[in-house]
């Protein structure tokens, strides 16, 4: 089944970070995608599941305020504890009115290294960029690629979330 979207389809993603845009420009090739730096309502380091979910929700729905058929798209990076261990977490969240689809990426384990440093109240761009001596992380590869040998860039992670959200709105059309 393939739903094909219509070619005026307009999308915000609510950040202007470029993984993230790319992310969605690669999802929706056909769409017109706009950026804006919506706020996520949340901490700028995201610590729990719950709260990186609550972000990109937050910043889908500044997307779309105001808006007619538009699609907003948020997606926000998170780490998260299970058990002593921490992780990173992702979560993606696209608005349309009337309806809010949420999906989550793929988790990897951080080095110990890193967890000492987040708990010090540093943001993770950050201390990836000082980490791995380079500029941006976030921007690119991200943390995820870094640590996966760049198997897995930030924009696949984030590509994968966006089809779980685009199939799920998909799968309510049928
Ligand atoms: O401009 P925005 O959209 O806020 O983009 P961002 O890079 O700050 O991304 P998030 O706010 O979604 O992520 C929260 C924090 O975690 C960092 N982060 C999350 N995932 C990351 C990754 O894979 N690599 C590097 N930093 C990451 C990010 O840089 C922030 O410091
Ligand atoms: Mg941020």
């Amino acid at each position: 089944m393939d739903i094909k979207v219509r070619k005026q389809m307009r999308i915000i993603i609510g950040s202007k970070n470029k993984a993230k845009i790319q992310a969605v420009e690669k999802v929706f090739p056909n769409a017109s995608v706009t950026s804006k730096g919506a706020s996520s309502g949340v901490s700028a380091q995201p610590f729990s599941d719950e709260e990186t979910k609550q972000g990109a929700i937050h910043r889908a729905l500044n997307c779309i305020q105001g808006e007619t058929n538009t699609f907003g798209i948020g997606l926000e990076g998170g780490v998260m504890f299970i058990g002593n261990k921490l992780y990173l977490c992702n979560w993606g969240a696209l608005a349309l009115p009337g309806h809010l689809y949420t999906a989550s990426g793929a988790r990897i384990l951080l080095p110990q290294e890193i967890t000492k440093e987040l708990l010090k109240g540093r943001e993770l761009g950050e201390v990836m960029d000082t980490f791995a001596h380079r500029k941006q992380v976030r921007q690119k590869e991200g943390a995820i690629g870094i640590f996966t040998a760049e198997r897995i860039s930030r924009i696949d992670m984030f590509s994968h979330v966006i089809e779980l959200l685009r199939g799920q709105w998909e799968y309510n059309q049928l």
